[in-house]
């Protein structure tokens, strides 16, 4: 649940529940999101003294970075929007902040383009690209390749429990792609016809592993089997810093409603009724491919094996990693 605190904006508040109620999703388009609501904050802020300015910045930082944990692009986000917040009045503070978070947003698409021409090199034409989940980093590696001219084909995992392999189908068949969409449990079969498996990530981190929607992990393995390379599109917000320090990546676990509804769990625990806590659902988001799986992350500095990936991290990031919203 949001929390609501009475000097966050309205529009911080809605940005946050349609984050954590997937309205707004995916890694890149979260982060867009969350720059866009601190600049509304920014602009709508009645604040009159600079001290409280910036407690009303933080404050909307905190209700954003609070609705979903795993993809590290939200509190890269933040921390690159308000690192920017600067001067002694609220004007310059107001002006800066806003600046800075269209700088972000600028960027972030910026960022992806790039990314999407550098990862199209490793398509050719003919190709048959299997996807999983919904990735706007791995959708724009396709975007490019066929802006270059070169056909491709793709096999499209449903991608459950939220089926966002649906939305890359549609993105795919407007750009005329032809698409086999295949119920997750057909991955293995499929890879047989796939020349690529290419999937976004919600965070890598400095060992290489990444994150990405649940499924990712099983998919890589079986493609390692069957000889599929593996490519991973993401742009460097989706890099984790705490990783560097040893920190683990939190898999957010989601609602059982949203792959057993209250019928379909009345019918299995019949016997049993309302009261069978020996029935229990695990619906976790997102889960961690290890390395070893991954023949390269692309991102917008150009394309990496996942193991030199903690030197990009290093570059980027330095040593200077706190909250968000912490000054
Ligand atoms: O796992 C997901 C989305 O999960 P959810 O639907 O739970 O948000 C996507 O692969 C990444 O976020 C990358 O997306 P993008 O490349 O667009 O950042």
């Amino acid at each position: 649940m949001v929390s609501r605190q009475s000097d966050v904006d309205p529009a911080v508040i809605e940005t946050a529940e349609d984050i954590e109620a997937m309205r707004i999703r995916g890694a890149a388009t979260i982060a867009d999101a969350a720059a866009e609501a601190l600049a509304t904050q920014a602009k709508r802020s009645a604040a009159t003294e600079p001290d409280a300015f910036e407690r009303q910045l933080r404050a909307a930082a905190k209700t954003l970075y609070e609705t979903r944990p795993t993809a590290v692009s939200l509190p890269n986000a933040l921390r690159y929007v308000l690192r920017g917040m600067d001067g002694e009045t609220v004007s310059d503070r107001r002006a800066t902040t806003i600046a800075r978070a269209e700088e972000f947003q600028r960027e972030l698409a910026q960022a992806q383009t790039t990314l999407g021409t550098i990862g199209s090199n490793r398509l050719c034409d003919g190709d048959v690209v299997m996807t999983h989940c919904h990735s706007t980093d791995a959708l724009a590696c396709l975007e490019a390749a066929l802006e270059d001219g070169k056909s491709l084909e793709a096999i499209v995992k449903e991608t459950r429990p939220r089926k966002q392999g649906h939305i890359t189908a549609r993105q795919l068949r407007e750009w005329d792609v032809p698409v086999t969409l295949i119920v997750d449990n057909a991955a293995r079969r499929s890879l047989d016809e796939a020349d690529h498996v290419l999937v976004g990530a919600d965070s890598i981190a400095a060992d290489g592993s990444v994150i990405n929607k649940i499924g990712t992990s099983g998919l890589a393995v079986n493609a390692r089997e069957r000889g599929v390379p593996v490519m991973v599109a993401a742009q460097t917000i989706k890099l984790h810093p705490d990783t560097m320090t040893g920190h683990t990546v939190e898999i957010e676990m989601r609602d059982d409603a949203e792959v057993l509804s209250e019928e379909q769990r009345a019918d299995i625990a019949s016997d049993a009724g309302d009261a069978d806590d020996g029935l229990v659902v695990e619906n976790p988001a997102f889960d961690v491919t290890p390395p070893r799986y991954v023949d390269a992350i692309v991102t917008e500095r150009g394309q990496f094996p996942p193991e030199s990936i903690v030197t990009l991290m290093r570059d980027l990031f330095g040593d200077a990693i706190g909250e968000p919203w912490e000054p």
